[in-house]
């Protein structure tokens, strides 16, 4: 069982609001996956419709290998996507020991996992004492109780300080590295950077990019030039390791870098071959740069 989670062309409308639009993608064993995106781009939605509590317009998903109904297959996927919700005058402990009656888990596991949040030392404490930080950790403990095969988080520092957001980051990767596979929503690039393998870029409900997260930084840029002989500019760069994909668009040639290199440095090694440009620019257009740009614009 390699597959946790499949996705295809799923839709999602409210009205004449389109908060998922044809959305596909997969989720692998092991992995940790990101749904990235600013506000409103249909993450929550998304995570909604495949843990049951939103319906779906059209498209569809399946848990693991599909042979199991949704329900059943949710009891191995452990999820928190709203606000913590513990009794304020029970103490940790109690508050654990009640989710595992609910779920039908045994009572030893509490310990286990409040040692996994980090939370034994405080476990008499009464939920209302702990800070914000806490109370999320004491839900990803309460969401571990069924050991499931994947845990899912949305928006799992918000509101948190930068010590607490630490926390939680560190507490998600050493999940991960237990075996457990992780799918977080955030509209943090940042924090997809620096905690997930994988990641789904939405941008109002439809995905600008879905695969690894070092795929997502791997561009280098790309340059437009113009000379007077075009072929002998494509001759001259052909071949050369630096260059990578090669395309003509009206009077320029577009060219991917494959490594760093800076404008001066291409004109350079041009001239030295005899070209002579009339135009010359470098623009690198990464996702990173994008998603950033797509962020400043909705807020
Ligand atoms: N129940 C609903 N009725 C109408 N519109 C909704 C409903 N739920 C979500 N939406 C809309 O769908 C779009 C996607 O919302 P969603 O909450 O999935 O985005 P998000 O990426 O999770 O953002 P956020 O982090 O702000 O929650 C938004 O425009 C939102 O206003």
């Amino acid at each position: 069982m390699n597959t946790i989670l499949t996705i295809n062309n799923l839709t999602k409308r409210f009205g004449t609001l389109t908060a998922v639009d044809d959305l596909s993608f997969t989720i692998e064993k092991g992995n940790v996956y990101g749904i990235l995106g600013p506000n409103g781009s249909g993450k929550s939605t998304t995570l909604g419709i495949v843990l049951n509590v939103v319906n779906k317009t059209a498209g569809n998903f399946h848990w693991f290998d599909g042979s199991s109904t949704t329900h059943e297959a949710l009891k191995n996927v452990g999820a928190i996507i709203e606000h913590p919700n513990f009794y304020p005058y029970m103490t940790a402990v109690q508050n654990l020991e009640l989710v595992c009656k609910i779920k039908g888990v045994a009572k030893e596991k509490v310990e286990e996992k409040l040692a996994i949040v980090d939370l034994l030392e405080r476990k008499d404490s009464k939920f209302k004492e702990f800070s914000l930080g806490m109370k999320q950790r004491l839900a990803i403990a309460s969401a571990l109780l069924n050991d499931p095969e994947i845990l899912i988080l949305d928006e799992p520092t918000n509101g948190l300080d930068p010590q607490g957001i630490h926390q939680i980051r560190g507490i998600i990767k050493n999940i991960a590295s237990q075996g457990t596979t992780i799918l977080l929503a955030s509209h943090l690039l940042d924090e997809v950077e620096k905690v997930c393998t994988h990641v789904v870029i939405l941008r109002k409900g439809k995905s600008l990019y879905t695969g690894t997260v070092d795929g997502m930084n791997a561009s280098h840029g790309f340059l437009t030039l113009q000379s007077n002989d075009m072929n002998a500019l494509e001759a001259a760069m052909q071949g050369h390791p630096s260059f990578g994909t090669m395309k003509r668009e009206a009077d320029s040639l577009i060219v991917y870098l494959k490594e760093p290199m800076d404008a001066s440095e291409v004109n350079r090694l041009l001239f030295e071959k005899g070209i002579s440009l009339s135009h010359l620019v470098k623009r690198k257009e990464s996702l990173e740069e994008q998603f950033l740009e797509l962020t400043k614009k909705q807020n």
